[in-house]
């Protein structure tokens, strides 16, 4: 037997499935549609008694869903969807509609309604064709039903309780599900049985054939046989390999009955023909292309940052391009299509108005928010974008690249690059200071440090974590230990406030001057910026100045083992290579480090994000 499913047709565009229904998407990657997930938001709440019959309710909820889909897919992604799949279940009893039960008392009332009786479910589907001209959505809607009658066995109230406590009735129309527990409630069916576990896949491959094959003009002469899904003869012809588009095919004349003629042996060419299209129609590579389109949609963001779009929209919205065009000096086509791109990414509304921040871009991307980002965004636009641009030779040569942005050699990476001049340092400081706020709270609770009374934060910069530090540790004194420079600017950072008693800022070198005596050595974020050789210097200055007892706190971005999962902290690992001395290590090689330097007891905890806090006790030597 050839199976060779009508299908195929849509294997080579961008599918989307508008439900969030396991069992949709099981019915359909079984029958080997490639799509994505894109679950509806459209509430379903049509007005029922506007419907004269149940089927158009539910037809009419399938296409608002696919519709939802297709445009906010069209407004937000930058790539519109071909096809967007919507579908509705609903079941009726006695000329009433029951969709899903909202409680348990609602399932009983359902499921009592349906016991011992016949019922009917109806799936509404529609398939939206979606095209874009000029920036408009064109949709086209091809919507169908498919009726299954149901018939129930007597339920007991002890089997029908029992049912409803498994939980299985609560996110189906009608309370059950038939491909589960709710198979055991059922006497007989008449009809599709997938229509009743969720989606007609019988009727849905009908209405490709007749959107992808219509009929010919000759067949309608003849007694047309609709009711049938043609299998290898006709795949060929659903397959547009070299047409593409999303537009359903029109049939070329005569194509169909030359090959109905072939008989026996040509059905077997026409066999090895069909498999043979799907084995070099590989799957259209959406995530591929979303990947390659990731540095220039990283460069509008880190542009409209640079810009300040979001700092005068954050002071006046709506705004029309021309008119923040002026304020940030910038072309006004050119200012139109970042905002474009900025509203399309979610970092702005788009309105007849005009463009309007939204609540991302007020706290994080707004220069002047609580948690901003801002700073962060300007060092990786002027410094690490530059050098990821020379990432093949940090690759080839294993190092980092500042020496090829600079132009110059590079000893001391702080002060000879990072903190080469005031500017560049502040905004380096800025880059620290919006992630530290941002992760501070999370790193200073990670453990109970209340037994510690001091702490030394090495390379603590601004003091962002030394205040969340003294803020849930009121007991505790924070020494914020940093190069002299740096010591200086940290000043700015720091609003005044009731832990400012509790935190003291101290100038000098880790590798090379004395470190302030602690009983808790925190070192956030700074050895993945060193070499090995310098971790060791560091971490057996710390040990020597530890009693034993003493904790370190050591927070980074801890890699698998096998370094294969965390992604975050494996571009991290590049970002490291382009930046640094250092690397990123794994949890295992930071316990062998702090073992080695008599520090025990490891703890680690993940932290929301990338990060990850280890919590080691100095033991007696
Ligand atoms: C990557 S930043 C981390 C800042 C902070 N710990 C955080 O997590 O936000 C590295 C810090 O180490 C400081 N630093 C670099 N070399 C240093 C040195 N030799 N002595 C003291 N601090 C140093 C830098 O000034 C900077 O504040």
């Amino acid at each position: 037997m050839v199976l060779c499913p009508v299908i195929g047709k849509l294997l080579h565009k961008r599918v989307v499935l508008a439900s969030a229904s396991p069992r949709r998407q099981e019915i359909l990657s079984n029958a080997g549609l490639r799509f994505e997930v894109v679950p509806s938001r459209f509430k379903e709440k049509l007005d029922k008694a506007s419907f004269a019959t149940p089927y158009e309710y539910a037809m009419e909820t399938a296409k608002q869903k696919a519709l939802e889909v297709a445009t906010r897919m069209h407004q937000k992604d930058l790539r519109t969807p071909d096809v967007v799949i919507g579908a509705d279940t609903i079941v009726t009893v006695g000329g009433l509609i029951l969709e899903k039960p909202v409680d348990k008392q609602d399932a009983y009332r359902m499921l009592s309604r349906l016991s011992g009786k016949e019922h009917s479910v109806f799936t509404g589907v529609a398939i939206v064709h979606c095209s874009s001209n000029d920036r408009q959505l064109h949709t086209r809607v091809s919507e169908f039903y498919e009726e299954t009658t149901v018939k129930f066995s007597e339920l007991s109230e002890e089997l029908l309780w029992e049912y409803i406590h498994s939980g299985e009735p609560m996110d189906k129309a009608g309370g059950y599900g038939i491909q589960a527990l709710g198979g055991m409630l059922v006497e007989s069916v008449h009809g599709d049985f997938l229509n009743v576990v969720g989606f007609p896949l019988n009727h849905f491959c009908k209405q490709l054939v007749e959107l992808y094959y219509p009929p010919r003009p000759e067949d309608l002469r003849q007694p047309v046989q609709h009711d049938c899904i043609p299998a290898v003869d006709t795949f060929e012809d659903l397959s547009d390999v070299e047409g593409g588009g999303s537009e359903p095919a029109q049939r070329e004349t005569g194509s169909r009955d030359e090959k109905a003629e072939v008989g026996a042996a040509g059905q077997a060419t026409a066999e090895a023909e069909c498999h043979r299209t799907r084995a070099t129609l590989p799957p259209f590579p959406t995530r591929l292309l979303e990947l390659l389109d990731g540095f220039k949609l990283s460069k509008a963001l880190l542009t409209a940052c640079k810009l300040k779009v979001f700092d005068w929209l954050k002071r006046e919205a709506p705004q029309k391009a021309p008119d923040i065009a002026s304020k940030v000096d910038a072309s006004a086509c050119g200012t139109e299509k970042l905002l474009d791109v900025c509203a399309a990414m979610g970092l702005l509304e788009k309105t007849e108005q005009g463009y309007s921040n939204t609540e991302t871009a007020n706290l994080y991307l707004a220069s002047d928010s609580e948690y901003s980002l801002h700073g962060f965004m300007l060092q990786n636009n002027d410094v690490i974008w530059n050098l990821f641009t020379y990432l093949e030779f940090a690759i080839r040569e294993g190092r980092n690249q500042h020496h090829r942005v600079l132009g110059k050699k590079v000893e001391d990476l702080f002060q000879d690059a990072y903190y080469r001049s005031p500017e560049t340092q502040l905004r380096f400081m800025q880059a620290m200071h919006g992630v530290a706020k941002l992760t501070a709270r999370q790193v200073a609770t990670a453990f109970d440090l209340s037994r510690f009374s001091s702490a030394c934060d090495m390379g603590g910069c601004t003091g962002a974590l030394a205040r969340e530090l003294a803020r849930e540790y009121p007991r505790l004194q924070v020494t914020v230990f940093d190069l002299p420079d740096v010591v200086e600017l940290a000043v700015h950072f720091q609003p005044a406030g009731p832990q400012a008693a509790q935190i003291h800022f101290a100038a000098g070198d880790f590798f090379r001057d004395p470190l302030p005596s602690a009983e808790l050595y925190v070192l956030c974020r700074i050895l993945h910026n060193w070499s090995d050789d310098k971790v060791h210097k560091l971490l057996s200055k710390v040990a020597e100045s530890c009693k034993p007892g003493a904790g370190l706190l050591l927070v980074e971005t801890l890699l698998d083992e096998e370094k294969r999962e965390a992604q975050g902290g494996l571009i991290q690992s590049l970002n490291m290579l382009v930046q640094t001395e250092g690397r990123q290590r794994s949890r295992g090689e930071y316990q062998c480090l702090l073992e080695l330097h008599g520090f025990h007891q490891v703890q680690v905890v993940h932290l929301e994000g990338v990060l990850d806090a280890m919590l080691a006790t100095r033991v007696a030597p």
